[in-house]
């Protein structure tokens, strides 16, 4: 099932919170919608599950103009934060319930539902908890059961709104793993609605990044990762260090640090470098034009990556620097020593 929306638009009073929205979804893709908070990503989701209808703007579901209809007629599957289990209910009963809810002439046979229910209970990985209830299993458990409940009724769209949200950073980073691994299987048109970067990169076959109701760029996360489409993108998805200079004649300038943009004109300019996208030359000599002058102030030597904040020389300024551990050691640096960083890939946004 592809789901199609077309300049999608809506207001609460006076407040625009969604704004011209065009994005497709592809059968059996999974696509994270990422932004900050109230960017308007949960709006969007209810707007695509008719919990909310737009002011303007079309949904298409496979084809088929949707814009207007009922909940029931998309045939959504959803996952909250907050596990909406019942808890006099079995979780066997809870999978079950979509199923036993059903008017009598689409309910399957009891046979059927249990046979489901099994079905569904692997799918999950909770066949031995069947019989437990809710308040017998973890959180993570718990939400494992509520996809198992949403799958139950063999929904068109699953729609995932911070599934995750409020279980700890552990449990978050394995049931995202297992969330992609399952999606494998099943390849269910899901739309994950999280802030959280690292749980879109990993388990999305495309990111939706919005921002105060617009889409800011859509994309695979390398292809986002490695090409944000502006300051805002870049500023958002991961650590990056910001470097504020001029831009003059086709020549972006901080310090002695320049390097050629295809700006005309004059302007003034941020230049955005990742931590782990810098060489440190220990030399006394600056090799090269894109180069910063800096002193270490500080070490953090966590793993095989070891982090460096450094201060500019030429103006007051950190800088956050990331090296292998194996790097490190070559270098063999230490606080309060001056080296240069070489910006092995930069890229200059214009400032408004
Ligand atoms: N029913 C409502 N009435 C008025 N304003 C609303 C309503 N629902 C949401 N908003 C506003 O719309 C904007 C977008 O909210 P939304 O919940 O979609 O954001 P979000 O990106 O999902 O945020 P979060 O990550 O914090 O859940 C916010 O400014 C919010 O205050």
């Amino acid at each position: 099932m592809s789901i199609e929306l077309k300049n999608i638009s809506k207001s609460y009073g006076p407040y625009q919170i969604l704004k011209n929205i065009d994005l497709t979804i592809k059968t059996g893709e999974l696509v994270a919608l990422l932004g900050p908070s109230g960017s308007g990503k949960t709006s969007l989701l209810r707007v695509l599950a008719g919990l909310e209808y737009a002011d303007e703007g079309t949904i298409l579901f496979h084809g088929e103009n949707l814009t207007d209809a009922p909940i029931k007629k998309r045939k959504a599957g959803f996952v909250f934060q907050h596990y909406a289990l019942f808890n006099t209910m079995t979780i066997r009963e809870n999978i079950a319930y979509g199923l036993k809810a059903k008017p009598r002439r689409d309910r399957p046979s009891k046979k059927e539902i249990q046979e489901k229910v099994d079905q569904l209970l692997h799918l999950v990985r909770l066949e031995p908890y069947g019989d437990r209830y809710p308040s017998q299993l973890s959180g993570g458990q718990r939400q494992r059961v509520a996809l198992a409940r949403a799958l139950a009724i063999e929904p068109h769209i699953l729609l995932l709104d911070e599934p995750f949200g409020a279980l700890d950073a552990k449990v978050r980073k394995e049931l995202r793993l297992w969330l992609r691994r399952l999606h494998q299987q099943v390849k269910m048109t899901s739309l994950l609605v999280t802030h959280d970067q690292e749980e879109a990169f990993e388990v999305a076959d495309r990111v939706v990044i919005i921002n105060k109701g617009r889409i800011e760029q859509v994309g695979t996360p390398t292809e986002v990762y490695e090409n944000p489409a502006n300051s805002f993108v870049y500023d958002f998805i991961g650590n990056v260090n910001q470097v504020r200079g001029t831009i003059s004649d086709g020549l972006f300038t901080t310090g002695a640090f320049r390097i050629p943009v295809d700006t005309a004109g004059q302007a003034d300019g941020i230049a955005f470098i990742r931590p782990d996208e810098f060489t440190i030359q220990a030399t006394n000599e600056q090799a090269a034009d894109r180069t910063l002058s800096a002193t270490v102030t500080h070490i953090h030597p966590s793993g095989s990556v070891i982090r460096l904040e450094l201060e500019r020389q030429d103006e007051n300024q950190n800088l956050e620097v990331e090296v292998t551990k194996r790097e490190f050691d070559k270098l063999s640096l230490s606080k309060n020593q001056h080296v240069f960083l070489e910006a092995k890939k930069v890229k200059v946004f214009t400032v408004n």
